[in-house]
């Protein structure tokens, strides 16, 4: 970075670069499958604001630190520099453009850690700034992203870019022993984990394009896989996020793989929703051979039905499901279902991450999924507390 003028000392610049990658790394649950990205905004080597890309669908972490320099006692007039430790983005995604905002902004100079790893935009964005006659300068130090974002990386290997398919968060609740059905006198014999923990559930969902499930949890829970503020007004959905178009205003789409339409046509999924409840399109998935009265049944009651190719003549192929899935727009999906799908997603590496919560809760019923939970498997591990209730949340290698 020997390029930078004087008031600012590229040493400085650095170890800040190096604290935003740090910093942004706290988010790396709530962003993914987008990298962690911290941003400052700069006047002269005075820090004006510091930014980051916080929630998947919103803000990036520049346009984060923009809003933030507005705020700030800093007159606009004397913002120079931004610092940001990954190139800025050029093109409109669930947000606009990173540039465009850049570029409104006055700034003069802009400071970047590491080039986008996606070699379709890697590159595009330095160059937009460049026209705009801002100056653009890389840190030539290794990137801090292989630390802060593997799961990026991950996301853009060549494989996956190839034949895209959707970032997959597998959600479940356990006992102690690991199974996801707890003993019939506990919970209702559905229910493990505590208040808290479901109403963050709810967050989560209203953060994903999708919610997966299997029949066999339809059929046992009658579930409504539903947003809900859960008693919290304003806990479940960011209505800041809804109106820039994430998740879609009707809340994520309701998927169930049920392969011979054993889903009831009066089941709670077909139910109206509640004020301040987002319930998605409902959308079952069946095998070609499935029983068209039951079909017609089915979509009288509201659902789509999507046919799809068997593995054999009794089980939905989940690869040919998950580009499926992709091809819908469903970027990021929680699969919020029972062991036996859980299993067979896990199996197929169609997982990405996981939010596991352990309730104290003993015995139970069904499968453990325990030998899932062994280091090997994870990335980035991350334990803590949400009420009554123990939270592993991680990435898959
Ligand atoms: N603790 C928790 O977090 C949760 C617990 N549960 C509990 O789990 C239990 C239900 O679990 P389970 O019976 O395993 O049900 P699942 O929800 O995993 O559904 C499994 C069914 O989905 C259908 N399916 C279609 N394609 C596939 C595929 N490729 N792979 C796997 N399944 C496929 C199959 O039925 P078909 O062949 O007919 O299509 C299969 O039997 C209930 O007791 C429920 O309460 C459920 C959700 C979360
Ligand atoms: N049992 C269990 C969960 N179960 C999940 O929640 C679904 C019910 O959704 P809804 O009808 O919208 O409330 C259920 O079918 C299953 O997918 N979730 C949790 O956070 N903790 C729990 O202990
Ligand atoms: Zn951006």
């Amino acid at each position: 970075m020997n390029g930078i003028s004087q008031t600012l000392d590229p040493a400085i610049a650095r170890s800040l670069l190096r604290e935003l990658g740090e910093s942004a790394r706290a988010f790396r649950f709530e962003v993914a499958p987008n990298p962690c990205v911290g941003a400052a905004v700069l006047a002269g080597s005075k820090v004006v604001s510091r930014g980051f890309h916080r929630v998947w669908g919103g803000p990036h972490a520049e346009v984060d630190a923009l809003r933030l320099a507005a705020e700030s006692s800093v007159p606009q007039s004397e913002w120079d520099t931004m610092l940001v430790t990954l190139e800025p983005c050029s093109t409109t995604g669930k947000t606009p453009a990173c540039v465009d905002a850049i570029k409104r902004s006055g700034i003069r100079r802009v400071i970047v850690g590491a080039l986008d790893p996606d070699p379709r935009h890697r590159g595009r964005g330095l160059e937009i700034l460049e026209e705009a006659g801002i100056e653009v300068l890389v840190d030539p130090v290794p990137s801090p992203l292989q630390d802060v974002a593997p799961h990026f990386l991950h996301w853009n290997d060549n494989e996956r870019v190839r034949r895209p398919r959707p970032w997959t968060i597998a959600k479940w609740a356990q006992t102690l022993t690991g199974q996801l059905s707890p003993p019939e006198d506990i919970g209702g014999g559905r229910w493990i984990s505590g208040p808290t923990s479901v109403a963050e559930v709810h967050k989560l969902r209203g953060r994903v394009d999708a919610i997966v499930t299997g029949v066999g949890t339809v059929l046992h829970d009658d579930p409504r896989l539903t947003v809900r503020p859960m008693g919290a007004p304003g806990l479940a959905v960011d209505p800041s996020n809804l109106s820039k178009g994430s998740p879609p205003p009707q809340g994520p789409a309701r998927i169930v793989l049920d392969s011979w339409l054993r889903t009831s046509p009066t089941a709670r999924l077909f139910e109206e929703s509640q004020d301040g409840e987002l319930a998605g399109p409902v959308v079952i998935v069946a095998l070609p051979g499935a029983d068209p009265i039951r079909r017609r049944a089915l979509e009288a009651a509201g659902a789509t039905v999507h046919t799809s190719r068997g593995m054999d003549r009794f089980t939905l192929d989940l690869r040919d499901l998950w580009s499926w899935l992709w091809s819908q727009g469903y970027q990021r999906v929680l699969l919020e279902t029972g062991p036996t799908l859980l299993r067979n997603a896990l199996d197929a590496g169609f997982v990405d991450q996981l939010r596991i919560y352990t309730g104290n809760v003993r015995g139970g019923e069904g499968e453990s999924l325990a030998p899932w939970l062994t280091e090997a498997k994870l990335l980035e591990r991350l334990h803590r507390e949400s009420g009554q209730d123990a939270v592993l949340e991680a990435f898959l290698r």
